[in-house]
Formats: structure tokens, C-alpha cells, sequence
């Protein structure tokens, strides 16, 4: 052998591993950042409240996949007849352990996939009839794509499809008589006679009975506690209370009555904007668009209920409504809110059963753009805000409407009897669907009207709402003033 062929051998060598060096290097560089951004996404699910990938089964996200979507897990659900008493299925949620997210396609540009079906007339059919599918026929499932489906969305509308005949709903004569909304809440306060009892009297029985020693002081908070106002918001009405009757002193029952009424009060926020976005921006017969509600909350505190009433609330107000039923999981809840519809001349779009509630609110909102209709509600699903994949559904929802409108409002329901737990919902959904307005059902059954108090304090959002009754009116609007009236008369 050469010198000359040992050095190049010597020279390839040293090249080879060199090269097998920084090959190396990069690769271990690649692996710690994936660490690093999986490590970030953990931390940002943690920053929601909730951890991802807890046993929901999702679809693969890449690629046109031909698996059969899984099956919809109606059967599972623990109600049966879709009217759950006050309460009771926020302990036993309807959707059980087993429920898997069900990924039906959205439509796309070739016309390959619709799964909202419009449109449902009142008068026209009976509840429960389907009404014909104009949308494109349904195929093989297809990953959804929000992106896609609001920018392929209008093409596929270019196709001919069976458009509905634009008619007025013939229902509209049928209309019931509808409670005027001024002053219901004080029409109504009658119904919040158990918090009334147990946080008006008792307040109002240890602030008149004179001195007020420790012990006082210490049954006024528990009665706040109980009442469901919670820490921050009992020391803060304790304190303001102390102070005052130390500076102005409370000589007789008016005094304490007018005392407790401007704490509590105060402690309500009385300046917060409560007024509903359910206005239309522009005139929608000149090209202006309706105005959205998304009226979202866990299961059975009354989100089909909420937007029946709110829907009645428009009509009085001499507005056209237009209801799309994006509870998909809950064949009941579509057939609720259609006789809702019926009961106030609206057009319901409603989707099939397990259908993609994305696509069936896309097609309220775009139904309702082409009506002209003042206001689109669309109600959803009912969720447990503890799981992920269904947060990540309603976040999906928000999104896809949001491409196609400007979603005005968001209605969280909150159930008034399940205290604390409420609260943690509204953290949770806040976080995911940005609520902007909060709807108290139930008040009439509880003794702890003092969530109102907690839930604004916790969260910055105004309670705008609050049901008061299962009947198609008792809904009324949160008065700060009237609310403590009817908890101290
Ligand atoms: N007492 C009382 N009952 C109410 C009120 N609001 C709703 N309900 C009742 O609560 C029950 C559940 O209401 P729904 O509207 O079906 O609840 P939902 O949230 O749509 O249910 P899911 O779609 O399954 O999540 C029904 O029996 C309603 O009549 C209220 O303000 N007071």
C-alpha cells in the first residue's frame, strides 16, 4: 500500500465520521425541541382546566379516512324521554363515560358531505317529520376541516341544489300570546321565595335584631355562605357591612333593609351591560346579517328550554327568529326546540341524528343570512365541561360559525342549583367558547340565589338571564335592583 492510498483512506475515515457527528448532533437537537413543544401544549391544556387525550376517541386527522364513523351513542345515555327534572341530570350526565366524539364529515367543495338538513317550516310539517334534505348527499367520511368548509361552503351552494321555497312560515298566525318581557322579573320574584327566605329574612333578621356581637357577624357570613356567595364574596359584603353600620349605624329594620339593599346590590355589578346581542347589525331585508347566539352549557341545565324562551323573548319584541338545533346527541332536544319554533312561527334547521353540530350551526347561520331573520340562536349539545374532546367540539362549533358570521353572543346556561359546580363549568367554558353572558336556570328551585353574586365575581361576565319557571315565559332579565328586592320584601 501507497503513502498516497493511506492517506485517503485516512482522509474518508475522518470525513465518515465526521459526517456521522454532526448527524447525530442534529438529530438529538430535533428530538429535544418536540419535546419542547409537546411540553408547551401541555401546559397550555393545563392553563384551560382540563387535560387532553383522556379516552375520548377521536378519528385520524390525516387524510381521507374510509373507517366508519363510531356509532352514535344515543343508547347510552341515561335519560330517556328528554325532559330531566331540576337538577337531576347534572348528577347523572347524559353522556356517559363511553361517549366517543362523533366526527361526521362537514361539507366540502365536491358537494361530497352535508350533514345539517334544512329546513324545518312551522306549520308546514309536523314536529318529528323530517323535513327534505337539500343539502348535497352524504358520502364516505372525510377529516372536517373548518377552514374548508367556510371557504368550499359557498361553491358548493353555486351547485344547483333543491333550494327550500322562501316562504313565510305559515305558523305565524298561530303564534301564542306572549308574556310582555318589562317587569318580569318582579312578576316572577314570587318564585325566588326559597332564596328569599333563606338569605333575604335570615340577613335582614341578624342586621335588625340591633347589636351585633361576633357571633352575629359570624351567622351573617355562614348565611352568605350557604346561600352559595361564596369566600371572596361573603368577607367582601361582611366588611363593607361592618364599616357602614359602624360609620351611619342601623337603628331600625328600614335602616338594615335600605343598608343591606345598597350592598348587595353594589356587590351585583349594577353597571355591567346586560342587554342580549340579539340584534341585527343593519337591516337584513337591505343586506344587513343577523345577529348569532350560541347558547352553550353542560347537560340539563336548560339550554333547549333557554333558547325556546329567548326566542319568544325576540318574537314579542316583534323580531324574526331563526333556531338551528346543533344538539345533535339528544334526538328530544332537536324535536324540543322544533316545537319551540312552531310555537313562535320560526324556521328550525335542524341536523340528522349524530350529525356534526359545526355543520348544522354553519347552516342555521347561513340559512339565516339568506332568510333575512333578525336573529340565528343556535342551540348546542349538552357537555361535561371535564371533557376534553367535547370542549374541543364546542370550540370547533364557535370556530366554524365564526368564519362564516360574527358570533354575537354567548349564552353559558348555568344550572343555579348545582351550587359550586357551576362555577368551575363556567371557568371551563369560558376558556373555550368565550361566554359572554351568563343564564341562571332554576332559581325558583333553589335556596342559593347567591350564585349570581359568585358567578360574576369569578368570572367578569354578566348574568344577563335567569329562568325562573319551565314555563315558555319565565324567563326574565337580571335586574340587579329588583333581584335583591324580591330577596328582602
Ligand atoms: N324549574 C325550572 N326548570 C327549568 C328551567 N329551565 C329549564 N328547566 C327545565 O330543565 C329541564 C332541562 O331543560 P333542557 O332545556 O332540556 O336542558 P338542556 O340543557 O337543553 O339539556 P341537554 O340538551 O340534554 O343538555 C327541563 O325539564 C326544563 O323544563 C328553569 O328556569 N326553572
Amino acid at each position: 500500500m501507497t503513502t498516497s492510498t493511506v492517506i485517503v483512506i485516512v482522509v474518508v475515515v475522518v470525513v465518515v465520521l465526521a459526517v456521522a457527528v454532526v448527524a447525530g448532533l442534529a438529530l438529538n437537537r430535533r428530538r429535544r425541541i418536540s419535546l419542547g413543544e409537546r411540553d408547551e401544549a401541555q401546559q397550555e391544556d393545563a392553563v384551560k382546566g382540563y387535560r387532553a387525550g383522556g379516552g375520548i376517541s377521536l378519528s385520524s386527522g390525516g387524510g381521507a379516512t374510509t373507517a366508519a364513523p363510531p356509532e352514535h351513542p344515543v343508547g347510552e345515555r341515561t335519560e330517556v324521554e328528554g325532559q330531566p327534572g331540576v337538577g337531576d341530570d347534572a348528577a347523572v350526565p347524559r353522556d356517559s363515560e363511553r361517549r366517543g366524539i362523533v366526527d361526521v364529515p362537514l361539507p366540502d367543495g365536491q358537494g361530497s358531505t352535508a350533514t345539517a338538513e334544512p329546513v324545518e317550516r312551522p306549520g308546514t310539517e309536523a314536529p318529528g317529520t323530517e323535513a327534505p334534505d337539500t343539502a348535497a348527499p352524504e358520502t364516505e367520511q372525510a377529516p372536517a376541516e373548518e377552514d374548508r368548509v367556510a371557504e368550499e361552503v359557498p361553491a358548493q351552494r353555486a351547485e344547483p341544489a333543491p333550494e327550500p321555497e322562501p316562504a313565510e312560515p305559515e305558523g305565524v298566525e298561530e303564534i301564542e300570546q306572549i308574556e310582555p318581557t318589562a317587569g318580569r322579573l318582579e312578576r316572577l320574584r314570587g318564585r325566588l321565595s326559597r332564596s328569599r327566605s333563606t338569605l333575604g329574612q335570615g340577613l335582614l333578621g341578624l342586621l335588625g335584631a340591633g347589636d351585633l356581637d361576633e357571633d352575629s357577624w359570624e351567622e351573617i357570613e355562614d348565611t352568605l355562605l350557604m346561600a352559595d356567595l361564596g369566600a371572596a364574596t361573603t368577607t367582601e359584603i361582611t366588611e363593607r357591612l361592618r364599616t357602614e353600620i359602624a360609620s351611619r349605624g342601623v337603628r331600625t329594620a328600614d335602616d338594615a333593609r335600605a343598608l343591606l339593599r345598597e350592598v348587595l346590590v353594589d356587590a351585583l355589578g349594577p353597571d355591567m351591560e346586560r342587554s342580549v346581542r340579539a340584534l341585527p347589525h343593519g337591516d337584513p331585508a337591505n343586506g344587513g346579517k343577523p345577529a348569532v347566539v350560541l347558547v352553550v352549557g353542560v347537560n340539563g341545565t336548560g339550554k333547549t328550554t333557554t333558547t325556546g324562551k329567548l326566542a319568544r323573548v325576540l318574537v314579542a319584541d316583534g323580531r324574526t327568529v331563526l333556531l338551528g338545533a346543533a344538539d345533535t346527541f339528544r334526538a328530544a332536544a332537536v324535536e324540543q326546540l322544533a316545537t319551540w319554533g312552531e310555537r313562535v312561527g320560526a324556521e328550525v334547521v335542524r341536523g340528522k341524528e349524530a350529525a356534526d353540530p359545526a355543520s348544522v350551526a354553519f347552516e342555521a347561520v347561513d340559512r339565516g343570512g339568506e332568510t333575512g331573520v333578525d336573529a340565528v340562536l343556535v342551540d348546542t349539545a349538552g357537555r361535561l365541561h371535564t371533557k376534553t374532546g367535547l370542549m374541543d367540539e364546542l370550540g370547533k362549533v364557535k370556530r366554524v360559525v365564526d368564519k362564516r358570521a360574527q358570533v354575537d353572543e354567548v349564552l353559558l346556561v348555568l344550572d343555579a342549583t348545582t351550587g359550586q359546580n357551576g362555577l368551575t363549568q363556567a371557568r371551563v367554558f369560558s376558556d373555550v367558547v368565550d361566554v359572554t353572558g351568563i343564564v341562571l336556570t332554576k332559581l325558583d328551585g333553589t335556596a342559593k340565589g347567591g350564585i349570581v353574586f359568585q358567578v360574576q365575581r369569578e368570572l367578569g361576565v354578566p348574568v344577563k338571564l335567569v329562568g325562573l319557571g319551565e314555563g315558555p315565559d319565565d324567563l326574565a332579565p337580571f335586574e340587579p335592583g329588583a333581584f335583591v328586592d324580591a330577596l328582602l320584601d
